[in-house]
């Protein structure tokens, strides 16, 4: 079967298993060392445009926990960056530790964050995203860094819908969101072609990769590790260092939008 997890028993050191693609040529999540990224000039602006109308649900997948976005029409989208084309906003989740000192999925020349956060989007050049994520252009997913400090108001409505969600399968409605309050001021960004960093790991994701990152606050961390990887009913297993550690680049170039 196809159960994977961040246990030791199916974590990310035994995914190569049932999905081989862990080894291949470009695996995500990766470290960032930005001496080694190049600017690239020629990149244009990160175009982002979210409705905080098209929020749906949240979910816990037992692996994370997403919000989901109506993407059957062209009112929060991505364009600009690296990307060619209009993407649409799929779902937002996050990657986080057990504590401070770990739990992001990239690194920046070896520093780990507590937490990352994930913006999903697929292109609209194919007809769903289904078909978008087998697809080398078929997905960017946007990475922010939360960093400890003071706590962030603009978490505290996505933190407060996660006491309805505690267990795996749990879902609740969450509308009115605009993911864009999640971001920082800087939209400067590094760059590289890379996969999901989950099964099935398909290497469909252009990577755009927020330099600036956004503040958490060791309690809203605590929100964050009240989570459940497992279903009600069964023995209680925490979701903490739900995150996958960096791959081999294999002659990947990293690039950045700014100087
Ligand atoms: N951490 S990450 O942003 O790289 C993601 C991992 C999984 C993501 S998904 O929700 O898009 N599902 C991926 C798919 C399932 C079945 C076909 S594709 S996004
Ligand atoms: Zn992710």
């Amino acid at each position: 079967s196809h159960a994977w997890g961040y246990g030791s028993n199916d974590g990310p050191e035994k995914w190569a298993a049932s999905f081989p693609i862990a080894n291949g040529a470009r695996q995500s999540p990766i470290d960032i060392v930005p001496t080694q990224a190049q600017n690239d000039p020629s990149l244009k602006q990160l175009k982002l445009k979210y409705d905080p109308a098209t929020a749906k649900g949240i979910l816990n997948n037992g692996h994370s926990f997403q919000v989901d976005f109506t993407d059957d029409n062209n009112s929060s989208t991505l364009a600009g960056g690296p990307v060619t084309g209009i993407y649409r906003l799929r779902q937002f989740h996050f990657h986080w530790g057990s504590s401070d000192d770990k739990g992001s999925e990239h690194t920046v020349a070896g520093t780990k964050f507590p937490c990352e956060l994930h913006l999903v989007h697929w292109n609209t050049k194919y007809p769903n995203f289904g078909e978008a994520a087998s697809k080398p252009d078929g997905l960017a997913v946007v990475g922010v860094f939360l960093k400890i400090g003071p706590a962030n108001p603009r978490l505290q409505k996505v933190l407060d819908a996660l006491d309805d969600i505690k267990s795996k399968g749990r879902q609740t409605t969450f509308t009115n969101f605009d993911p864009k309050t999640l971001l920082p001021a800087s939209l400067d960004f590094w760059t590289y072609e890379g996969s999901l960093t989950t099964p099935p790991l398909l290497e469909s994701v252009t990577w755009i990769v927020l330099k600036d990152p956004i503040s958490v606050s060791p309690a809203q961390m605590a929100k964050f590790r009240s989570l459940l990887f497992t279903s009600e009913g069964e023995a209680p297993s925490c979701m903490v260092d739900n995150f996958r550690p960096p791959q081999p680049l294999k002659g990947r170039k990293v690039r950045a939008s700014f100087k």
